[in-house]
């Protein structure tokens, strides 16, 4: 009988039934049974945040600090065996999921760090006599509501600032990819977390999310997921009065000029495009590509999109995992088949890949001779599906970089210092990148788009305070 991994509200792991959470290389293999919660189960972890937050709020910054860098220390060690565990339930490579748990290690220690450096600022009153005091305050119950795409990485970056700042949590993960949270969670608790301060409702959006979603006791919600969702969370969220903040979909650019270093353009869009099986928002999947250098690259980056090694996300050899699940699967073919529609011409893949184990495989797939008003260019398909844009020179290719309804990341491969700098301040996406991959960001900088791809405040590094904390402005007269 395979262990059942329970829901954890109040400090008690609760739950009688769950969920084979099935691996997608090998659909014979179950990764773990996790619970499912109820609407009630929801509330009642809702009540348990409420209930720890006056204590929580006003605990010991040296406490609070001791937790988080015990948790990462036992993040970090145990990276190998996490890795695995995440390559396995969402089918990102071994090395793939061994650096997105050092990833969250490494944000855990970040936040640690923060809680020793809260800070406000004291200034004088224009009224002599006066002193004000500016302060950051934790705001209350926060919502998180999590992905299936980085299943220890997003609910690290959202779940260690809430509890740095004060906050007390409720989180459901994507209902596809529980393991991994339930992993962070049960280290959370036994590196001394008080009860209630935590809690975990694995289980459907539909449900659990939703109940979220309706109760006036979440004061914030953060969430990463499609557009259709975050819209719902922006629409319950202004009925309530609530801060909230999304981040949802992308379609990002990548530029190569003519003057292009052709290997680091090959390699650079390779990776942006279908490493993590492309089922990342920052993924670039618009390639956009001067005339004096599109046909060498083509020819380049087709024979490096057939020549990726499709497979077992724990195969050594393996460079692209298998897609996440038979819908993702569906979406990603349903547009190959419209591109093909569209007139874009197929270059590499565009087929799946069987294997023994009936994983979810599928090949890189490269279209060129699209355009920018195809919907292979314009929808988010979210997997190893690049698509190719031939323009003339950087100014067409900057207008058509930003001639999306998204604004992420952008990247661009020149080796011209004019262009570089000229795009990094026209460019309309959130992050910006110059001879590097669209995807892949760094652990303690901002992280977040523009346009309809975000909203609200940026997550990650510092500037996660500005979600996680509300402002208070106090006035003292000296007396
Ligand atoms: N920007 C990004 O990082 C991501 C973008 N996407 C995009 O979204 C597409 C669909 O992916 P999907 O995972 O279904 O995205 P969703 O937006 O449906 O899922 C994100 C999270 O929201 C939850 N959720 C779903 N419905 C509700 C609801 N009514 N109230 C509250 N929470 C809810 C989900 O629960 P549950 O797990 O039960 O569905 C999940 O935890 C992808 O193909 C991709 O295009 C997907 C993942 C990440
Ligand atoms: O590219 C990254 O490192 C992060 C991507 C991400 O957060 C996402 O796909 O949801």
């Amino acid at each position: 009988m395979t262990e059942l991994h329970k829901n954890l509200i109040n400090g008690e792991w609760v739950g009688s039934d769950g969920v084979e959470n099935i691996n997608p290389s090998n659909i014979k293999e179950v990764v773990g049974v996790y619970a499912r919660a109820t609407a009630e189960e929801t509330k009642q972890a809702i009540a348990a945040a409420k209930a720890a937050f006056p204590a929580w709020s006003r605990s010991g910054i040296l406490e609070r600090h001791a937790i988080l860098r015990k948790t990462a220390d036992e993040i970090l060690a145990r990276k190998q065996e996490l890795g695995e565990l995440l390559s396995r339930e969402e089918g990102k490579t071994l090395p793939e999921g061994i650096g997105e748990v050092t990833r969250a290690g490494q944000i855990f220690d970040f936040f640690a760090g923060e809680v020793l450096r809260l800070a406000g600022e004291v200034l004088p009153s224009v009224r002599p006599g006066v002193g004000v005091e500016i302060t950051r305050e934790p705001i209350g119950v926060i919502g998180i509501i999590t992905p299936w795409n980085f299943p220890i990485a997003i609910p690290s970056w959202k779940i260690a600032p809430a509890l740095a700042y004060g906050n007390t949590v409720v989180i459901k993960p994507a209902d596809l990819v529980p393991a991994s949270t339930w992993a962070i969670v049960d280290i959370l608790v036994r590196a001394g977390l008080p009860k209630g301060v935590l809690n975990l409702v694995m289980g459907k959006g539909s449900v659990v999310g939703q109940t979220m979603l309706d109760s006036k006791d979440v004061t914030a919600i953060s969430f990463t997921g499609s557009v259709g969702t975050g819209k719902r969370v922006a629409a319950a969220s202004i009925e309530h009065n609530r801060k909230f903040q999304l981040e949802m979909g992308g379609k990002n650019p990548t530029i190569v000029l003519d003057d292009a270093d052709l290997k680091v353009a090959v390699e650079t869009v390779a990776q942006s495009a279908f490493f993590s099986t492309g089922q990342r928002c920052t993924a670039a999947s618009r390639v956009i590509v001067t005339e004096g250098i599109h046909d060498a690259f083509v020819e380049a980056l087709a024979e490096r999109t057939r020549n990726l090694r499709v497979g077992d996300a724990l195969d050594k050899n393996t460079e692209i995992g298998p897609v996440v699940d038979p819908s993702q699967l569906k979406q990603d073919t349903d547009y190959i088949e419209i591109g093909k529609g569209e007139g874009a011409k197929l270059v590499a893949g565009g087929d799946r890949v069987t294997s023994a184990n009936e994983g979810y495989f599928l090949q890189p797939t490269l279209f060129t001779e699209a355009t920018n008003s195809m919907r292979i260019a314009r929808e988010e398909i979210f997997g190893p599906v690049a698509a190719v844009i031939k323009v003339k020179d950087y100014e067409e290719a900057l207008a058509t970089s930003n001639d999306t309804e998204f604004g992420l990341s952008a990247g661009i491969v020149t080796t011209s210092l004019k262009h570089a700098t000229h795009f990094k301040r026209n460019s309309e996406a959130g992050m910006v990148m110059v001879n590097v991959p669209t995807a892949g960001v760094d652990f303690h900088v901002p992280f977040g788009g523009r346009k309809g791809s975000s909203y609200g405040p940026r997550e990650q590094g510092r500037y996660a305070a500005e979600f996680f904390t509300v402002v208070k402005t106090a006035y003292t007269a000296a007396g």
